[in-house]
């Protein structure tokens, strides 16, 4: 059950006597910047009716509500994603935001005037070759925390932005939410742009490549579109998961994908998951997709979420933050970089809003939600219901006696992913399934990962399920 949040009662968000709304303050500063970029008349036209909707802090959506349809529509298709952007670089809690029609909507006369929409296109104004204005700031090359966890896709990203010649293209990040996907793709717009002022930079998210070809489409003006597309130097779609399955975009976007890559432009996709486990992707994309670099973001490690947190207070010099309470933080908020970076935020609003030192005691409060849930231990009875499932037999089977193959290896692949996923010892792990020695899970742990590396189907079924195991 989806919880929603009214703003104003976010219980997290309002710890002791605080009364500032952040989520209120963060949407003035948004719709100052948005007034400042977009003009008087199309901001008073078209963004200032909008007003705050619930926030799920669940899911991290927040809804914006306009009084009308036709003006809902109007903002989804020209400024979601500028908002979405400017939430999450204010908020980072707010992972998405949803446009749609109203109660809290301020309630206009019966017949809502709609105003003229503005003459100049914005949201992709082309600054010197630059979709400048789709581009984070601060999502630099300078601002990433380099560890194990990114590596590769760290190092893949800067030769594809710098290179003369690039060896591998396209050039296809995935990992899991919050890891730094985005970041890097406009790390990479920002670099190429320094380097080749010139050049013409495309970033969008692959579901604003659907809005606007099916918008095309309607309008008669595929050529347009495709055209505009075909003449970046640089083409970066973000979220690549959300066209999967959706047939007449993903032919366009394999056609485009396919001239872009001939004519020796760069392309760079991003995706929450590996090409193989993109569902409903054709394989003649999946195999031009493997012409290029595959490079994935794993979970950041202790060190590396210790960096980040190092990275993260030097921008906030006023914000003192013990070393016990970093080394607290990074070992407690382990899901993914966002929340990290979230749970800062909330600790540097709190500690000025109430003056309080920043000690282990304040932190426990003011994320105390945040805390919990990432507490969430996976525990061994749930990996053996999701293995059997999986492989279609009986729950039963994992702590039987059985050695038929057919049972014997779902039940080595969740020991596996019981010492993956789970703190548990070896010894407690052959008890939990049918009182088998420890030998018998470090034999189970070998095999397995001897046959990942050379059976992608068996590799893909346990990302899967490592995937749906931590949520
Ligand atoms: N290695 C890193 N160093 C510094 N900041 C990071 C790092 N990884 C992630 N971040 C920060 O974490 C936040 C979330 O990252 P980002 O939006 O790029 O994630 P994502 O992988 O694109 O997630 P999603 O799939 O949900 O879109 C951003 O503010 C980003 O700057």
């Amino acid at each position: 059950m989806v919880s929603i949040t009214p703003i104003k009662g976010d219980a997290e968000a309002a710890p002791g006597p605080a009364t500032a709304d952040p989520l209120q303050a963060a949407w003035e500063a948004i719709r100052a910047g948005l007034r400042r970029d977009c003009g008087a008349r199309t901001f008073d036209g078209w963004l200032r009716p909008i007003a705050l909707g619930a926030f799920d802090s669940e899911h991290g959506t927040l809804r914006l509500e306009l009084p009308s349809q036709f003006m809902a529509d109007w903002v989804q298709t020209h400024f979601a994603e500028r908002l979405a952007l400017a939430w999450r670089s204010a908020i980072p809690a707010v992972r998405h935001i949803v446009v749609g029609v109203g109660a809290a909507a301020p309630k206009t006369a019966a017949v809502v005037e709609i105003p003229a929409p503005p003459t100049a296109e914005e949201p992709a104004v082309e600054k010197d070759g630059l979709y400048a204005v789709a581009l984070e700031p601060r999502y630099r090359f300078e601002s990433f925390v380099v560890g194990k966890a990114n590596e590769v896709a760290f190092n893949a990203a800067r030769t594809l932005a710098t290179a003369e010649n690039v060896a591998f293209n396209p050039l296809f990040l995935h990992g899991g939410t919050g890891r730094g996907k985005t970041h890097l793709l406009h790390a990479i717009g920002h670099e190429f742009h320094r380097q080749r002022p010139r050049a013409k930079i495309i970033y969008m998210s692959a579901e604003k490549f659907m809005v606007e070809f099916v918008a095309a489409l309607r309008a008669n003006e595929t050529i347009q579109f495709k055209q505009q597309l075909r003449s970046a130097d640089l083409l970066m779609i973000d979220d690549v998961q959300f066209i999967a399955g959706k047939e007449s975009t993903q032919e366009e976007f394999f056609h485009t994908m396919n001239e872009i890559i001939s004519a020796g432009r760069r392309l760079v996709i991003s995706s929450d998951r590996a090409p193989q486990d993109l569902d409903g992707i054709e394989p003649r994309i999946l195999s031009r997709l493997s012409w290029g670099l595959v490079a994935d973001i794993n979970q950041a490690d202790l060190e590396l979420r210790l960096n980040i947190i190092h990275k993260k207070l030097e921008a906030l010099p006023d914000v003192q933050v013990p070393e016990d309470v970093v080394m607290f933080l990074a070992k407690r908020i382990n899901s993914n970089v966002r929340e990290l970076e979230g749970a800062l935020n909330r600790i540097a609003a709190y500690a000025a809003m109430t003056n309080r030192a920043i000690d282990i005691d304040f932190v426990g409060e003011v994320l105390a939600s945040t805390l919990r849930a990432n507490q969430r231990r996976i525990s061994i009875d749930e990996i053996q219901t999701k293995v059997s499932e999986h492989f279609r037999i009986r729950k039963a089977e994992m702590t039987s006696a059985r050695r038929a193959r057919e049972v014997a290896r779902p039940r080595q692949v969740a020991m596996y992913l019981s010492k993956q996923l789970t703190p548990r010892s070896l010894p407690e792990i052959g008890r939990r399934f049918g009182g088998r020695d420890h030998t018998t899970v470090i034999h189970a742990v070998r095999q397995i990962e001897k046959l990942r590396a050379q059976d992608p189907e068996l590799d893909s079924d346990i990302r899967l399920l490592t995937r749906q195991l931590e949520g």
